[in-house]
């Protein structure tokens, strides 16, 4: 099938005072359509400067340094800011990290809802945008009459749902959502994950699942990228990338998993994550590699495809 998002060879860098922060340095990958893929990686690795970047929200003193990012065909960097505001939720469209609280405390759902829609060019009726609003909250598991309530009066798990009620409300290709859930406790995770599941598989959207909780992804998604330092160090199908993890950040990063009979601890991966700003020479992760070798220290490694489907970048293989 064709691919609906591809995203070729991406830099973001943030320019600092110390220099530039190159959190996004070289990812490339491609989703089709009604695919779940999800994005996992340390805290700090470029997950959401990736999220940002894919709707060219990415604010200075960040800045897209190269590369593209083809949205059915469409290169996305070198549209102009009008231009991209038209495909904004209407061809793909985001859940921010801490989208819920970035609701409006003084206007109703349904308005926020509307104005929302509004702002992108829909004209309705009165009578018709109240059905629609109606709509796409019963769609992400809402009473209609949450339309009329104001951000406090919902818990944090409903705000969640309206901001993805928000997020389909045109009908996107792509739904980027980043750490949708981190705010939530274990059930309520479940359930928004279980919407935003649904209601992309209704769309035939393609999600891009943003999180550091491999449990979760590994229940979600049907394919995971594995970020290091900026740059993806492994692609797998799920279930492939947990039978048989290849990179060895990937291996700690799934040992780190509590084991399901509750005996496993969560260790920690050992050491720190590097500097974006002076990054290590040659791979990135052999300061921290068990299985560190000379030529890991001088030359990195490039992402290559080792298996069917399956990427990884490391000299092991
Ligand atoms: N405005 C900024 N100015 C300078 N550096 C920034 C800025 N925003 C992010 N960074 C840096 O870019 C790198 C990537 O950050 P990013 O938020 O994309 O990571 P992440 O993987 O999403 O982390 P988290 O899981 O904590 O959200 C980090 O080193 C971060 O410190």
């Amino acid at each position: 099938m064709a691919e609906v998002l591809r995203v070729e060879d991406l830099r973001v860098y943030y320019h600092t005072e110390a220099g530039p922060v190159k959190a996004v340095n070289g990812v490339s990958f491609a989703l089709k359509p009604g695919e779940r893929f999800g994005l996992v990686g340390e805290s700090g690795s470029g997950k959401s400067t990736i999220a940002l970047a894919l709707l060219r929200l990415i604010r200075p003193p960040g800045r897209i340094e190269g590369g593209a990012i083809y949205l059915d065909g469409v290169n996305l960097v070198t549209l102009d800011e009008e231009e991209m505001r038209r495909l904004r939720l209407a061809r793909i469209s985001l859940v921010a990290q801490g989208a819920m609280n970035s609701l409006n405390p003084v206007k109703r759902i349904g308005e926020q809802i509307e104005l929302a829609l509004r702002d992108h060019g829909v004209q309705m009726s009165r009578i018709e945008f109240d059905r629609y609003v109606a709509e796409l909250l019963q769609r992400v598991g809402l009473r209609p009459e949450v339309a009329k309530m104001f951000p406090h009066e919902l818990s944090g798990g409903m705000k969640q749902r309206v901001c993805t009620a928000i997020a389909i409300s045109l009908e996107p290709q792509v739904i980027v959502a980043d750490e949708p859930t981190s705010a939530l406790d274990v059930v309520v995770q479940w359930q928004v994950i279980d919407t935003l599941r649904r209601v992309q598989e209704e769309l035939g959207a393609a999600v891009i699942l943003i999180g550091h909780d491999m449990g979760l992804m590994a229940q979600t998604v049907d394919r995971i990228g594995v970020m290091y330092a900026g740059k993806l160090v492994e692609i797998a199908p799920t279930r492939e990338l947990f039978r048989e993890p290849l990179h060895p950040y990937t291996q700690l990063l799934i040992a780190s998993l509590p084991s399901l009979d509750g005996k496993g601890e969560l260790r920690g991966i050992p050491g720190l994550p590097p500097s974006l700003l002076n990054p290590p020479p040659g791979c990135p992760f052999h300061p921290r590699c068990p299985f560190v070798m000379e030529r890991c220290r001088v030359e990195e490694p490039v992402l290559r495809e080792v298996l069917p489907g399956h990427w990884v970048a490391c000299h092991l293989h």
